[in-house]
């Protein structure tokens, strides 16, 4: 609640005097931000705005946030209406509080643009002090700023109202604001921008998420297929995207992305997709609808392991990548937010599709599609199709209603190409042309349609040696790799004792992985995983679906393959350089195992890979004695 302009004058005049003012004089996030202002030394009189971006400057800008933009439109032009009638101003910002469009009363924009609130101006609460769109941004909550509320005192013409767009991951993606003239009341400005938001919101998800399992949820049947629904987006059971009324019907913050499962907030099975039913909620019955059910990792018909376990293992919660890989995604996000095709290499399993989807989750383009196709396993005759859609019966054996093509449903979103590498010289030459003109024809005839698409391509085939064998075009090659990220190996990855425990943790239910001895983990960190993480994470969700409740594996519990080992990675990183005396090398392993298994002759064979008759032989050779176990 905003206080009174005379409350709100005379707490005006004892914070800038120095005198504190009493927490009910003034709305709190008013006084928080005039206290953060303060703290940054901003001035109340003359100039407080920041440099406005050049036009290109701003037009960059808005093509960046143009998928935003698209689903704002609707409610900007709602909001047009009423603020036309309220002599005001509907603003769309992005996540930094860059006004990147205004509609509504031009005689009010007029006056506004003295105060440079128009298009390429930023309203950061750090350059502009206390305004709703700043203030909103930093206390990611809807704001109203009226009048004399605005730190600086040129704003106080002006009465504001914003609430920021959170997208599904928790994140704001941007922000709506009605600005008018602060001696006009405008009773329900605050309302409106925020039901305008909870409409965006809703509509982020819309085609967002293909390839997760969507619930809606309400406790009022008539609210589901509303903005005001609960919506939550589960991943092999567990929840990874929510909108706000999903969590707060439940009693979540955004931190339960991640970390809560299906079956902490829901009681029983999912049931089937389209169907409606009364189910009990952690915060009482709720009607639930599954929108659609794309579970990677069926349910096991019954439990194997105690009921707590009962659900199939979750993959990995939210992919962790070591540090270069950290930075190189970071890098990657940019580029392709700045429209650079991205190309992925590593071999198979390194988790090049893991990498694309967290690119796109952390892209502008996050809430829009992900189309992806494996070009290896769609049949060579069929890949064409895919790629561009068809027109009704353009074909023997084409769908009757025509299909849209991967192109077109990756509109406004992001085209993953994996395994690009496998994809036929003829085909390459139409992507080359669709990269260049952005337009896709549909076979069968048709006009061209225009798409508009982030490209990511991976392959764990090397491309550049392709070219150089013509298996490759050069200049698709060079259109598509204007930056390659090359996923590291798992073998190569440092602390994989660290890699392993964590995943080893995750692929369990909070707290109920069972106990891994510290020689298993050891023989798993060292193990040089050729199928990299897929080889590695399905391997420890077989053994934790092996593991006896209580019993701590064991190396005897690892797969032969594994076991067989030939040394730990501290036998052979403390083994001197191989071109070094053979003897040398040997006799060092040895030491090391020997070391590793406290002195114990079977657990050093084992770690070593080879019998203990033939250890027992070596200690002969090499003057060293063990302990026999
Ligand atoms: N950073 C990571 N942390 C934990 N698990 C991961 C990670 N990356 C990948 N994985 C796991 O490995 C599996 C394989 O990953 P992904 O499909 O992305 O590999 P890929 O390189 O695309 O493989 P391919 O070349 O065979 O297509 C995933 O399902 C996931 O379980």
């Amino acid at each position: 609640m905003s206080a009174p302009p005379d409350a709100v004058l005379a707490a005006r005049r004892r914070f800038f005097s120095g005198v504190p003012v009493a927490d009910d004089a003034l709305a709190l996030p008013i006084l928080r931000s005039w206290t953060r202002c303060a703290e940054r030394g901003l001035p109340v009189a003359g100039r407080l705005r920041a440099e406005p971006l050049t036009q290109s400057e701003l037009a960059a800008r808005r093509e960046r946030h143009e998928v935003l933009r698209r689903r704002c439109r609707p409610e900007l032009e709602a909001l047009h209406a009423a603020a036309n009638a309220s002599d005001s101003i509907a603003i769309l910002t992005d996540p930094s509080g860059l006004v990147l469009d205004t509609v509504g009363s031009a005689d009010f924009a007029d006056r506004a643009a003295k105060v440079a609130l128009r298009p390429g101006v930023s309203w950061s609460e750090a350059e502009t002090g206390t305004n709703a769109i700043g203030t909103a941004l930093v206390e990611r909550r809807p704001v109203e700023v009226r009048g004399a509320e605005h730190y600086a005192e040129a704003h106080g013409i002006l009465t504001c109202a914003a609430a920021p767009i959170h997208d599904p991951f928790g994140e704001i993606a941007g922000l709506l604001d009605l600005s008018g003239p602060a001696s006009v009341p405008h009773l329900h400005a605050l309302a409106l921008v925020q039901l305008a938001a909870d409409q965006v919101e809703h509509r982020l998800f819309e085609g967002a998420f293909p390839h997760h399992t969507l619930v809606r949820f309400h406790a009022d049947p008539s609210y589901l297929g509303t903005a005001r629904e609960g919506i939550l987006v589960f991943e092999d059971y567990r929840l990874v995207a929510a909108n706000r009324p999903g969590l707060a019907l439940l009693g979540l913050g955004w931190d339960a992305l991640g970390a809560r499962r299906f079956s902490d907030l829901f009681e029983g099975a999912l049931g089937r997709a389209g169907e409606e039913r009364r189910v009990r909620s952690v915060r009482g019955d709720v009607m639930l609808r599954l929108d659609r059910q794309a579970l990677i990792v069926p349910p096991p018909a019954r439990p194997v392991r105690p009921p707590a376990r009962a659900e199939a293992p979750a993959a990995p919660e939210g992919p962790r990548f070591d540090p270069q890989t950290e930075k190189d995604l970071g890098r990657a996000v940019r580029l392709l937010d700045a429209g650079v095709p991205v190309l992925i290499q590593g071999e198979t399993g390194a988790g090049k599709e893991v990498f694309a989807r967290q690119m796109h989750r952390r892209s502008a383009r996050t809430g829009r599609a992900f189309a992806a196709v494996n070009c290896a396993a769609v049949p060579e005759g069929l890949i064409e199709s895919e790629l561009f859609g068809y027109e009704e019966g353009a074909f023997t054996g084409a769908r009757r209603s025509g299909h849209k093509g991967l192109f077109r449903e990756a509109d406004g979103g992001v085209l993953f190409l994996d395994e690009i590498g496998d994809m036929p010289l003829s085909l390459q030459s139409r992507l080359l042309r669709v990269l260049q003109e952005r337009e896709v024809t549909p076979l069968g005839g048709g006009r061209p349609v225009a798409v508009d698409f982030a490209l990511i391509c991976a392959s764990h085939r090397d491309l550049k040696q392709l070219v150089e064998q013509g298996a490759f075009r050069a200049d698709l090659y060079f259109r598509i790799a204007q930056y390659t990220v090359t996923l590291p190996a798992l073998r190569t990855l440092t602390d994989r004792e660290a890699l392993v425990s964590r995943i080893w943790q995750e692929l369990a239910p909070a707290g109920d992985a069972p106990l891994l001895s510290a020689e298993c983990l050891a023989v798993l960190a060292g193990y040089d995983w050729p199928g990299n993480f897929r080889q590695l994470v399905g391997t420890l969700r077989v053994l934790q679906a092996l593991a006896e409740p209580g019993e701590a594996l064991t190396v005897d519990d690892l797969p032969a393959d594994i076991r067989r080992v030939p040394a730990p990675p501290c036998a052979i990183a403390s083994a001197p350089a191989l071109s070094g005396d053979l003897d040398a090398v040997t006799r060092s392993a040895i030491e090391a195992a020997l070391q590793a298994a406290g002195g114990n002759i079977s657990q050093a064979a084992r770690r070593l890979g080879i019998h203990r008759s033939t250890l027992h032989r070596h200690l002969g050779t090499h003057g060293k004695a063990g302990r026999a176990g």
